[in-house]
């Protein structure tokens, strides 16, 4: 598309160069020019052919006339001599053809005119020879003539003849020769009578007298037969052979066909002339009279002269007068087309012309004002548009160039320069540009390139170098071609896309690993495991599947937070990359299980070194933000091609073995066996069974009294829940808790639970058994997904229990958590009126500042703490320590797991609050409560 200031450059071009072959002007000119030149040119070249031709006309007429006059008047004198010649062979007889004398007598006598035949008259015999003479000249008679044209025609013919001229014998000069037969007694031939007279004779000529021929018509007799001019103006031509033919087509032509037209011929002396021709009626001869063109044309010459001049001259008036006219009309024109030239050639801005007059032109300078305005219109819009684009190339990092295949010529846009780190207006070209690319991508870009000119889009990531480092570029471009498809030029745009390539990579990564470790994650540990049995395949060697699950790394993150327990986890995986070949693969599975595969293995004992290492190296205390942390972990391993032939066949088994190995008291690791398979798949049919249990109604609460050491009374009991199997009988807590913990089933387990221990506590005292506090265990799945105070609150409400009744039992990794929503839940519940009693304490991160902060009353000293109580130093030194801690808090302390009469003395000496455990009563069903009771009022 033109683009408007080179339209106006053109324009200005037309109009400012007035005598260019492009001027509108010079072209008006030149074509009212040729017409009216045309006009006067035509009328002047046809009124001087006219003039000509009526000339030629009156010319012909004129020569016509003297060639009929001339044509007559011979004709005349020819006919005279020729009747005179008649009537004297009539008065020569045959007698005298025998007597010579008296021929002569007769010429004498009769004295014939001398005027026709100044020559003479002869008679020769039939033989040829002269017999008779007339005027006598000595030596004539006896001469022969029998070999003359004339003689011979008149021998043959009864009539006068006239000859074609000759050289007489006698005057040697020119001679016309008449001829008569003379004949004998019987009529036949006998002799010949001649007469003579010269060409120049003017007595044979005397039109030559009544003619005037004045200085331009000329006169020529010439005789076909006799092939010769027989008379002529000019003398010297008499009896000059006639031109030879086809030097003069118009002579060849009259005297082929005989036939008599006027015509223009160049003549023998090379004169151009106008000329016509008559034949005569008493000879063969032709007359032609004639005169030079030169001559005769002379006045019309002239005149065309004349009228050539003043056509001439008015074609340069016209010529004047129209430029002036064109000038003075088209000045507006010129002048808004300089102005325009003006703007086009300096940049200046479009400016609305000056409108001059109300005519065309100033239409025209209308329409150019409102383009102008348009245009400015559009300018100012495209120019927004730039700015725009500009900025949204800015914002999306996305530069254009343009490349012009003929010169090579290289263009980019400011941002492009900003993208490949070169700086603004350095000169480009085709190399400079290939040159930005890394090394390594540039056939690639260049073979894109290739295929681009072939007609496919070029489309083409690729690397380059920068100040900052390596970065990635997507460029696209259109190529234009020409009809005959080359390509013309490129136009593109360049993307900074490292950013997203940086995304893409580590989406990529993400894909095949764990964003936490960076460890592979199951679908590569798949893929690992795969190559290895391919491997084993080939080689009869072994692979393995460790699953490893970190040992109560549940508590380290309840307890630490989260932050810590991912430290740890990125630190395990460090130790278990330490503790393989660099070959083998550790993948995380998620949470704090990971997998190691090994490959090549020759067997068992080989796997089993490595299971070892794995341990041995976990041993080390982990230095994790300051803190010291032991982490121990379980590990089940499956051997292929022993116990599976596929990646999810061996991950199951271990996963059963790992389970094995936690059953075995953790920190270990266990070969899959056959037999494990059973248990794992008892593991699954116990959340379905839980599941049902629920709705069946299978639960049931046992409840173990709690003595205090004090008074021997029975101040509360604990409810634990029992499962009623119907095939396995009576399942206690431990062996279905953690299952119902895993599969989330603890939240409704959990729910009645609270319901159940209210309600039974309610029907205690219904039954009028003493006041005492019912323990309900929490599970931390409850204080984490489950609404914990509305379910506590609707099972006060429901049985309608005195909340001082009921005691909440939570590990201390449920409050160590110590979140804002932890601590506002506690309080809650703690705002009910319950009581709060912290289980198994001393296992795990006691700290004196969450006792306070939760307000918690009660402390329940873990079982492993008493049952060594007794025998172990170390642990009575704590159980004395958290009663004393205890009491300065003025908690209530419990201990549990009280199994011997020693183990009740030792804690009543150091002053522990409540006892429970067998040596006072094992868990026991309702009922057994209310008769457990009265009986114990009192302890022994
Ligand atoms: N969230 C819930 N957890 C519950 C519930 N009911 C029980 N539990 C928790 O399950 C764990 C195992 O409980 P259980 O199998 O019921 O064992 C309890 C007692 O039977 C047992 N015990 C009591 N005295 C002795 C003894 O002298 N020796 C000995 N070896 N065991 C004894 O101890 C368990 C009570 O432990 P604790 O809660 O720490 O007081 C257990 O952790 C229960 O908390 C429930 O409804 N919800």
């Amino acid at each position: 598309m033109l683009r408007l200031p080179s339209v106006l450059h053109k324009i200005h071009c037309l109009m400012t160069k007035p005598f260019g072959p492009k001027s509108l002007k010079m072209r008006m000119l030149v074509a009212v020019l040729i017409v009216i030149v045309a006009a006067i040119w035509g009328f002047a070249v046809r009124m001087s052919a006219v003039l000509q031709a009526d000339l030629e006309k009156i010319l012909i007429a004129q020569m016509s006339a003297t060639a009929d006059f001339v044509t007559a008047d011979l004709d005349s004198e020819l006919q005279l001599r020729m009747d005179l010649l008649s009537q004297a062979a009539a008065a020569i007889t045959p007698a005298m053809l025998a007597d010579p004398a008296k021929i002569q007598r007769l010429f004498e006598q009769r004295s014939l005119s001398r005027e026709l035949f100044p020559n003479g008259l002869l008679v020769a015999d039939k033989n040829g020879a002269i017999i008779a003479d007339y005027p006598p000249r000595p030596g004539r008679v006896g001469t022969y003539i029998g070999d003359r044209e004339h003689f011979r025609a008149s021998m043959t013919t009864n009539k006068p003849y006239v000859g074609t001229p000759v050289i007489g014998r006698f005057s040697n000069q020119p001679v016309v020769p008449f001829a008569m037969q003379l004949r004998d007694a019987s009529g036949a031939a006998a002799g010949v009578l001649t007469g003579g007279i010269s060409p120049l004779d003017p007595n044979l000529f005397k039109f030559r007298e009544n003619l005037n021929l004045g200085m331009i018509v000329r006169v020529v007799v010439m005789s076909a037969k006799a092939n010769m001019i027989v008379f002529a103006d000019n003398q010297k031509r008499i009896m000059q052979k006639l031109p030879a033919k086809g030097l003069n087509p118009l002579l060849d032509r009259r005297l082929g066909e005989r036939i008599e037209v006027p015509g223009i011929a160049v003549v023998s002396n090379g004169v151009e002339a106008l000329n016509v021709n008559r034949f005569m009626k008493t000879t063969d001869w032709m007359v032609i009279t004639g005169v030079a063109t030169k001559t005769a044309f002379a006045p019309i010459k002239t005149l065309q002269r004349e009228i050539y001049l003043t056509a001439l001259l008015m074609t340069v008036a016209i010529a004047a007068l129209l430029h002036l006219i064109f000038t003075r009309h088209l000045r507006p024109l010129e002048d808004a087309a300089k102005a325009i030239g003006h703007m086009a050639e300096h940049g200046n801005a479009l400016t609305p012309l000056p409108v001059a007059q109300d005519d065309e032109t100033g239409r025209l300078v209308n329409s150019f004002n409102r383009l102008v305005v348009e245009r400015n219109r559009l300018h100012a819009a495209l120019q927004e548009s730039e700015s725009t684009l500009k900025k949204a190339q800015s914002v999306a990092n996305i530069g254009s160039w343009t490349l012009n295949i003929a010169d090579a010529k290289v263009t980019w846009s400011s941002q492009t320069y900003k993208i490949f780190g070169i700086p603004a207006g350095t000169p480009l070209s085709r190399e400079f540009v290939l040159n930005c690319v890394l090394p390594d991508d540039r056939e690639l870009v260049s073979n894109a390139w290739q295929t681009a000119l072939r007609g496919a889009p070029f489309d083409v990531e690729h690397r380059f170098e920068t100040a900052e480092g390596m970065r990635w570029a997507h460029q696209r471009a259109e190529m234009t071609f020409d009809d005959a498809g080359r390509a013309l030029m490129a136009i593109g745009t360049a993307q900074d896309i490292t950013d997203s390539k940086v995304s893409e990579a580590y989406i990529e990564f993400l894909a095949y690993h764990d964003a936490l470790t960076k460890l592979p994650n199951r679908l590569l540990a798949k893929d690992r495991l795969e190559l290895a049995m391919a491997y084993s395949d080939r080689s009869h060697a072994k692979a393995a599947l460790l699953f490893i699950d970190l040992d109560s790394f549940k508590s380290v993150n309840d307890s630490l937070g989260h932050l810590i327990g991912d430290a740890l986890l990125k630190a395990v995986a460090t130790r278990l990359r330490e503790s393989v070949r660099e070959t083998e693969t550790i993948s995380r599975q998620g949470g704090d299980e990971f997998l190691i595969v090994l490959s090549d293995m020759p067997d068992n004992e080989a796997i089993a070194k490595v299971a070892e290492k794995v341990l041995e190296n976990m041993a080390r205390v982990f230095n994790i933000d300051g803190l010291e942390l032991f982490a121990t972990l379980s590990m089940g391993v499956a051997v292929y091609p022993d116990d599976g032939r596929d990646f999810n066949t061996l991950l199951k088994k271990a996963d059963t073995a790992m389970y094995h190995a936690k059953e075995a008291g953790r920190d270990t690791y266990r070969f899959y066996a056959e037999q494990m398979n059973a248990e794992a798949s008892e593991h699954l049919n116990m959340r379905n069974g839980l599941r049902l249990a629920l709705e069946r109604g299978e639960f049931v609460l046992h409840y173990q009294p709690q003595i205090s050491l004090a008074s021997g009374r029975v101040v509360g009991v604990e409810a634990l829940i029992r499962w009623n199997h119907p095939e396995l009988g009576m399942l206690p807590a431990g062996s279905f808790i953690p299952t119902a913990e895993d599969c989330g089933l603890i939240i409704p387990i959990g729910e009645w639970v609270l319901h159940e221990a209210c309600r039974q506590a309610v029907a205690w005292q219904r039954a009028g058994l003493p006041q005492f506090l019912v323990a309900v265990n929490l599970s931390a799945v409850q204080f984490k997904r489950g609404e914990l105070e509305k379910s506590v609150g609707a099972a006060l409400a429901a049985s309608g229990l005195d909340p001082a009744l009921l005691e909440l039992e939570l590990t201390e990794s449920v409050l160590i958590h110590d979140s804002d929503q932890v601590l506002a839940t506690v309080r809650r519940l703690k705002a009910l009126g319950l009581k709060l009693a912290i289980d198994d304490f001393g296992t795990g991160y006691s700290s004196l500042a969450y006792l306070k902060r939760f307000s918690v009353d009660k402390l329940k000293i873990d079982q492993s703490f008493i049952r060594d109580l007794g025998s172990d130093m170390e642990e009575s030194a704590i159980v004395r320590a958290i009663i004393q801690m205890a009491r300065s808090l003025n908690l209530t302390t419990i201990a549990e797991g009280v199994e011997s009469e020693h183990i009740l003395h030792l804690l009543r000496s150091l002053q522990c609050d409540v006892v429970q455990g067998a040596q006072v009563a094992m868990p026991m069903a309702a009922d057994d409560i209310a008769a457990y009771i009265p009986g114990a009022g009192k302890m022994r």
